[in-house]
Order: structure tokens, then sequence, then C-alpha cells
């Protein structure tokens, strides 16, 4: 049994518009179109996808705020149409910075109060309100007023609040959104620190594609309610990556001389890009089979002729190219 479980789901939006007086048009969204997947323990799964992608219609049926139309998703086991009560004492859910905090009440009384929703009382209420607030760093803060703590704060509040019933599960909604860079390591730190070392499984959603690759495990790249792929990124990254780079740093002034090498080289799948400057770099597009040769082949002529290379580096293509071969768009 996986910690998350998902097979087949489907959800319908069916939205109705007037038109003239008495009439009215149906409209149909499909938002998830068979969707399956799994989450391991102690793995973050990252969901990827452009605007309306069926994301947030994922990850609101995973948090038992949305009923699918067809599929089932299991939480420890757990159906989440049929035993909702049972999945929310396993999961820990962020889904939207802002939503459901008390304006006047301080960080630590918003931590009670849902503690105590979530029917927690007396020494063990204090106890995971004070270890929440630690795991999100915002012990010193505690007292603070929400409506006086700033977006980074609030979004680790957000992450304490989905830790208070310590759950084997959390489910974040872009859990990184609008903050700084120096809060967003902060957040991504501490999501790592809980999938590695305290072993939960994390499902993520976010629009940001370095993060993914800095912390998640796997990737599910999701478009139009299909998942397109679903796997590690350097997977991913094999799967769509049918050419690769080679950059060559040279000192100043020897781009030309090693242009000059590279006219007679073996290849017209070989495509070369030349920038001159202070230290020059030369990039040589290649197919990924040739990867490998290509740059002992490279080696070999520049020591021939005397060229001094800095570095010869083999570029991945990163989870941008990934994003964009299987969705077709740039960017989320
Ligand atoms: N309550 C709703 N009623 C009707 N259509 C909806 C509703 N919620 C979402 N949709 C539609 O379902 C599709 C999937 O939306 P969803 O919000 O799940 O996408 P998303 O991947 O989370 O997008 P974003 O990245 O913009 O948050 C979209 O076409 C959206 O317009």
């Amino acid at each position: 049994m996986y910690p998350v479980e998902v097979q087949g789901l489907k959800k319908t939006y069916i939205t109705r518009k007037r038109v003239g007086l008495f009439k009215t048009v149906e409209s149909r969204i499909e938002a998830l179109k068979g969707v399956s997947f799994n989450v391991n323990e102690g793995e973050i799964l990252g969901i990827l996808g452009p605007n309306g992608a069926g994301k947030s219609t994922l990850v609101k049926i995973l948090a038992t705020l949305l009923l699918p139309d067809e599929g089932s998703a299991k939480i420890l086991g757990y159906d989440v149409v049929k035993e909702r009560g049972k999945v929310r004492k396993h999961i820990g859910i962020s889904l939207s910075v802002e939503k459901g905090f008390f304006y006047k009440l301080t960080a630590r009384e918003n931590l009670k109060y849902f503690g105590m929703l979530y029917g927690l009382s007396g020494k063990k209420l204090e106890e995971r309100v004070n270890e929440a607030l630690k795991a999100v760093g915002l012990q010193n803060q505690a007292e603070k007023f929400y409506e006086e703590m700033s977006l980074g704060m609030k979004a680790r509040l957000s992450i304490a609040r989905a830790l208070l019933l310590d759950p084997p599960v959390l489910i974040l909604d872009e859990p990184t959104l609008g903050l700084d860079p120096v809060t967003s390591r902060r957040i991504r730190h501490l999501l790592v620190n809980l999938a590695h070392q305290k072993r939960k499984s994390i499902l993520l959603t976010t629009h940001n594609l370095f993060e993914a690759e800095l912390i998640c495990d796997r990737v599910a790249i999701i478009s139009e309610g299909r998942i397109l792929a679903i796997d590690t990124i350097d997977e991913l990254k094999k799967r769509v990556a049918d050419t690769v780079f080679i950059e060559v740093r040279l000192p100043s002034m020897s781009g030309l001389q090693a242009l000059n090498i590279l006219k007679d080289f073996p290849s017209n799948e070989v495509k070369i890009y030349h920038r001159k400057g202070i230290a020059e770099k030369i990039v040589i597009s290649v197919p990924v089979s040739q990867a490998e040769e290509t740059m002992e082949k490279l080696l070999h002529e520049f020591r021939a002729s005397r060229l001094k290379v800095r570095s010869i580096s083999i570029l991945e293509p990163s989870l941008e190219d990934v994003f964009v071969k299987l969705t077709g768009q740039r960017g989320v």
C-alpha cells in the first residue's frame, strides 16, 4: 500500500450560463480525465502543469473538499469519499496562505483554535502547537497577530497548521507562492526535512520549475486533466533529451582557433554557437547518443592543436525543457 493511491480520477464541472431571460446553456469542463499515480513514503511528488491543468481540482479531491465523479483516491488506505473523517486525521493541508486564519488572533491562538477543531486538547494541544511553531521557525513570533504577519510568516503558519496532527501525508498547494527567495528556501528546506528525515509523503503543486527540480523526488506533469508523464526528474530529462549541449570555456582570443579546429568536425548533426568575451564560450549541440564520444574527440583535437581549455562540460536539459516539450508551453 502507498500512503497516497490515486486511480482513474475524473472530475467534470458543469456550469449553467443564463442566455436571455429564460434560457440557460450548460457548459462542461473536464478538469480531470482519468488521473492515476501513487506517492511513496518519504517522497515529495510535485504536480506541475500550466494554468487550468487540473492541479487544484486534484488537490481539493485529495483534501476531501471536492467529490470526484469517477475513480478512487486513498490516503493510507482510507477512501477520500467514503472515509473522509479518517482521511482528514491523516493529512495536513495547506491550500492557500491567506484563507481560514483569524486576523485578530495571534499565530499561537490561531493554531490552538485549529488544534481544538482537530480534536486536540490540554497538554497535547500545547505540545503540538509548540512543535508546529518550531518546525516552521515561528516560535519567536508566536505572539504576533495574524494581521501583523508578513506573507512569509503566514505561509509558514499555514504549513504549521498542516503539521498540527503530525500527519504522515501533506498536501500543499503552491507552498512558496509569492514568497521572497530566503523564505522560499527556508520552506523548501523544511519540506525536504519533513519528507526525508520524518518520512512524510508530500504532494505539492508548484509553478516553479526551479523549485521542483530542487526538492521533488518525482514530478507529474499534468495538462488538460491528464498526466503526461510522471517520473524522477533525471528520467524525464532522459526521455525528452534527444540533444545535449557541450560547453567549452576558453581563454580570451582563442575562440576563433577553436572554431577552426571544429570546422572539420566529423558530424553534420553537431551545431556550434560561439560567444566572444573575456572568457570565450563555445556551445556545441550534439545528439545525446554522441555526447560522450564527441567530448572525447573535442579534448583530443584541442590537445593536439595545443589549445588551452578552461573547462568542458555537458549541459543537462532543464526541467523547463521537459515541460516545454511535453506540454508545448513555455513556463507554467
Ligand atoms: N468551480 C469550478 N467551476 C467550473 N469550472 C471550474 C471550477 N474550478 C475549476 N474549473 C475549471 O477546471 C479546469 C481545471 O482547473 P484547476 O483550478 O483545477 O486548474 P489548475 O491546474 O489548478 O490551474 P491554476 O494553475 O491556474 O491554479 C479549468 O478549466 C478551470 O477553469
